[in-house]
């Protein structure tokens, strides 16, 4: 495992944190990093794979032991959050998608279903702060929390449909935990991307943020708001409301990795990812 788990901004030598500051490698290997704030309990998760924050599968597995880190841990919140100055997250890193390695493709998938579970049914508070584009799964994550903090000028949004991709079940259950019915059908099937003040004004985002700092302490404001709660009877109502969401992937769970595996290996598929990925080079040029 690649990412780092800090308390307190340096690793903690008490012999209860001990078992779970995981060692690094070399520090330019880092795909996510965990500071605990040791006052307040919060843990900030920040995904750093450059360029864009594509989720590819070192990424994914890095995110879900960071997320399982910080439960174990019994931190008092997890604000999820990005290295970059423009991108919260790509979406999927659509490399593992084009022309993939099998066996890879399938490890991929569950990786991401992981993630979702472990994210979406997290026993901690969590929090996005959306310090860039979101676009798809980054979207899915910054959804899976529970309140999202999103800085000016940027964009989210399941925008599946406008690359030739049917969003799975999952993703569109997290959006309506998120959205009304009808404004997320719509867009869904439009594929649309929203302008931090659009994602505003419909409620995808719960508040902006002029900058990453206040973004910040806006999750941390959400997290204290739970001050007078009891935690067990929070995570509780939590996991009663986002039940079914759950035990639909958990039941599909094998057959989801067989469909998204029949669906991403179609020839159409294949091209248009293929096409799209042009695209993206030659913006890039
Ligand atoms: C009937 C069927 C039933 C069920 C279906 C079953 C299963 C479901 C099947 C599939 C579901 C898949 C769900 C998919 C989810 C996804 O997340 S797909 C990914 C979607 N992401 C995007 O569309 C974002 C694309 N990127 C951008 O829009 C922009 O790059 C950006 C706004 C994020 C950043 O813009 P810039 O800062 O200008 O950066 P560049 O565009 O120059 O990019 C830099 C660099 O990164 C490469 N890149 C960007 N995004 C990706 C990506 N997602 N994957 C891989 N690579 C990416 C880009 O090409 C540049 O590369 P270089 O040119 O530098 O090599």
């Amino acid at each position: 495992m690649q990412s780092a788990l800090i308390v307190g901004k340096k690793i903690c030598s008490s012999l209860l944190l001990r078992n779970w500051v995981r060692p690094l490698s070399a520090a330019s290997d880092k795909l996510t990093n965990v500071e605990v704030n040791d006052k307040t309990g919060f843990a900030k998760l920040t995904m750093n794979r450059p360029p864009v924050n594509g989720l590819n599968l070192d990424l994914l597995r890095d995110l879900h032991q960071s997320i399982q880190d910080i439960e174990k841990n019994k931190c008092r919140g997890l604000i999820l959050t990005s290295a970059s100055n423009t991108i919260f997250s790509a979406g999927l890193d659509i490399m593992e998608m084009y022309k993939p390695d099998q066996e890879r493709l399938k490890q991929f998938w569950t990786a991401l279903q992981d993630v979702w579970l472990a994210l979406y049914g997290s026993a901690v508070p969590t929090a996005a702060a959306i310090n860039g584009h979101s676009p798809a799964g980054g979207c899915l994550l910054a959804a899976s929390c529970e309140y999202r903090v999103m800085l000016p000028k940027y964009t989210i949004g399941l925008n599946e449909t406008q690359l030739g991709i049917v969003a799975p079940k999952w993703f569109m259950s997290t959006f309506r935990n998120v959205l009304p019915r009808r404004i997320a059908e719509q867009a869904l099937t439009q594929g649309k991307m929203f302008t931090s003040d659009e994602a505003l004004k419909i409620g995808l985002v719960d508040e902006l943020a002029a900058t990453k700092e206040e973004a910040l302490l806006k999750c941390e404001k959400f997290f204290a708001s739970f001050a007078k709660t009891d935690p067990i009877a929070r995570y509780l109502t939590k996991k009663q409301l986002r039940h079914n969401d759950i035990k639909e992937l958990l039941d599909e769970k094998v057959q989801d990795v067989e469909n998204f595996v029949l669906f991403v290996n179609q020839p159409s598929v294949q091209k248009g990812l293929g096409l799209y990925l042009e695209s993206l080079k030659k913006k890039a040029k």
